[in-house]
Parts: C-alpha cells; sequence; structure tokens
C-alpha cells in the first residue's frame, strides 16, 4: 500500500443515445452507445483524519465537496463493504467540463473507487467494482471499462464494442449546464410515445471497422431536441461546426456540450478555431478516441 494514489479516467461521448418511455422506478430504457474520449479527470487519493474532497480546474466551482460527490459516495460504499473507516482526502482534478453530459461526475465516482481500492488493499474484483459503479450512477460503470460498449438497462448494463480505428473530435463547452433529469423529464414531454430502443446496427459496424462517415452518418441523440428545447442556443453551435466543416454534429448526452466528428486530426483543428471564433461556445477542446477507462497512474 503506498500513501498516495491517482487515477485518470476518461470522458464520454453516446455516438448513439436510443431511449425509451419512462419506467416505473422513473428511469428510461436506452441503447446507449458510449465511446470514451480522451479528456480526462484525475481522482488522487491519500489518507487523512476524515473524508474531505478538494477541487481544481475549469467548473470546479460547481463540483460539489460534500457526501454527495459521486468520488466521496465511491470511498463509503467501498468502506462500507471491507469494514474501513473511510479517512481519506480525494483530490479532484478537472479535465471533463462540469455538468456538460460527457459523464464528469461518473469519472469521479469510478477514479475514487479504483483509487480507494488500490490505496487500501482491497482488491475489490471487477464484478464487485461494476456492482458498485451501477449504485452510484447509470454513466459510472462505463467510465470504469472505457473504450466503447453498449450500454441497456438505464445505461448499466455493459456489453464492450470493438472499435477498428481512431476518432478525431471537437467538443464546444457551452457556457452553463443542463440537469440530466430535467432534459429525461423534457424528452418524456416531447415524445410521448417513445418506442422500444434499440441498438443501429450501421452504426456498431461503423464502430468496428473505424469508418468515420459511416459514423458520423448514423450517430443519433433522442435527447437532442430536449438539449435543444431547454437551450436553444446550441442549435448555433451545431450550425457552425458544420459550417466549419464537420462530418457530424450532435449534442453530448444531456448536453449543453455538443460534440463534432471529423475526418482527421488538422480536420479537428480547423473545426475548433471557426468554433471558437464564432463566439457560440464558451471553449472548444480537441480529442481522440477511444481511450482507455480507469488507469491508477501512481502504483498502490
Ligand atoms: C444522459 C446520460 C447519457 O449517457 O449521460 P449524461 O449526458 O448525463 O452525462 C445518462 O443517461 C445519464 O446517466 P447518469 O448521469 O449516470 O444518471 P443517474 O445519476 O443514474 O440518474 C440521474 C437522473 O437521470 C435520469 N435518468 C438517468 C438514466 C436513465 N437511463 N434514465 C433516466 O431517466 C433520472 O431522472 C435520474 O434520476
Ligand atoms: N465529482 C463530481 N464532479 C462533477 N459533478 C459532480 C460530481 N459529483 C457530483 N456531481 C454533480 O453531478 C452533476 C452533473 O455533473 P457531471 O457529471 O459533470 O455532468 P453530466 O451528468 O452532464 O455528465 C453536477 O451538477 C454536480 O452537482
Amino acid at each position: 500500500m503506498s500513501a498516495t494514489v491517482t487515477v485518470r479516467v476518461p470522458a464520454k461521448v453516446n455516438v448513439q443515445l436510443a431511449v425509451g418511455a419512462a419506467r416505473s422506478d422513473g428511469f428510461h430504457d436506452l441503447a446507449n452507445v458510449f465511446l470514451a474520449v480522451g479528456l480526462y479527470d484525475e481522482v488522487t487519493v491519500t489518507a487523512a483524519d476524515e473524508l474531505r474532497v478538494t477541487c481544481e480546474g475549469p467548473g470546479a466551482d460547481q463540483v460539489p465537496l460534500d457526501r454527495t460527490n459521486l468520488a466521496a459516495r465511491a470511498a463509503e460504499l467501498l468502506a462500507a463493504r471491507y469494514g474501513i473507516p473511510p479517512r481519506v482526502h480525494l483530490h479532484i482534478a478537472k479535465g471533463i467540463p462540469v455538468a456538460g453530459g460527457m459523464a464528469g461526475g461518473s469519472a469521479d465516482g469510478a477514479g475514487a473507487l479504483v483509487a480507494c481500492d488500490a490505496l487500501w488493499g482491497t482488491q475489490a474484483s471487477r464484478e464487485e467494482l461494476l456492482d458498485i459503479c451501477a449504485e452510484l450512477g447509470s454513466d459510472v460503470p462505463f467510465s470504469l471499462v472505457g473504450g466503447a460498449a453498449l450500454g441497456t438497462g438505464r445505461g448499466e448494463k455493459l456489453q464492450p464494442l470493438e472499435v477498428g480505428g481512431t476518432f478525431h473530435w471537437v467538443f464546444a463547452v457551452a457556457d452553463g449546464g443542463l440537469s440530466t433529469p430535467a432534459v429525461y423529464r423534457e424528452f418524456d414531454r416531447l415524445t410521448p410515445d417513445a418506442p422500444a430502443p434499440e441498438a443501429s446496427p450501421a452504426l456498431l459496424e461503423a464502430l468496428r471497422t473505424g469508418d468515420t462517415e459511416a459514423l458520423a452518418a448514423t450517430a443519433t441523440n433522442d435527447l437532442q431536441p430536449a438539449a435543444l428545447s431547454l437551450f436553444p442556443s446550441l442549435a448555433d453551435t451545431l450550425a457552425a461546426g458544420t459550417a466549419a466543416g464537420a462530418l457530424a454534429a450532435l449534442v453530448s448526452g444531456s448536453g449543453p456540450t455538443t460534440a463534432f466528428l471529423t475526418a482527421d486530426a488538422a480536420s479537428a483543428h480547423k473545426v475548433a478555431d471557426a468554433l471558437t471564433a464564432s463566439g457560440t461556445c464558451r471553449t472548444a477542446r480537441v480529442a481522440t478516441s477511444p481511450a482507455r477507462g480507469a488507469q491508477v497512474l501512481t502504483p498502490g
């Protein structure tokens, strides 16, 4: 056991987000095709007198530092399973836009879990870790595994997917955030008869073969109309990225980050520059996918 462990965890984009009707538990059944992208949060855990969370980086002021933080909840859940007092300092270095539909909070939950497991030497099995992740949130299991996966149920039941190449993305970070439950509520209002969600075979094939144009032609997000309804100016951001040459433009998950798939690295930089100059977003970030899931940087 070492005194400090740092874990790096990627963001995600949903290349397909098919959403069904609301279930009796309030969640929605999904066909959620997750793709991990190379924008990262780092979670560092250090032994301390009591559980404490600190956060640095863009948007850190919007991250709760109390027990509602997903990193704190992850430490508490693992500690409770093994009868360990959760006396740790969790420090989060944010690289993933906060409340942006890129699963930053989920990344921190998965990262804290892996970091505490290494710090405490609990050696929880992959199944146990995935179980705790699912308890923390629908997106958290994917943050642990990374790569690409089809999430069914509320998104927590994962089936790994093959990815045959590198995809080049631009992410436009919006001014402000969107609440995930509010976007799902707006989806319900706009889509009274949502059909059962199904993954698109053509999209899965595009991922498998690493075919950017085919992925661009098949990527869809059923939450996009709801996100646009609550945040209408996102339409201007999508239009600016498309005008600059993006092959596909879509809202990332529940938004308000928008995602632009581009032909190659040069095109990604061109689209990012155009988005920044357009004044329709706060900042634009270039990243590639797939990316590895939660990974220990300093060994425990
Ligand atoms: C929309 C998605 C797409 O990947 O991600 P984000 O864009 O928020 O990152 C996810 O479904 C968000 O997953 P996550 O943020 O983990 O949600 P949870 O904590 O499990 O649930 C928060 C709330 O979202 C709604 N929710 C979430 C998942 C789901 N399948 N159906 C839902 O209706 C519920 O209102 C729930 O109370
Ligand atoms: N470690 C965390 N980092 C960011 N947000 C967190 C964290 N823990 C809890 N939250 C809460 O989760 C909400 C959603 O944030 P985030 O996970 O970044 O976005 P999204 O769910 O859109 O992908 C935030 O508004 C915040 O209140």
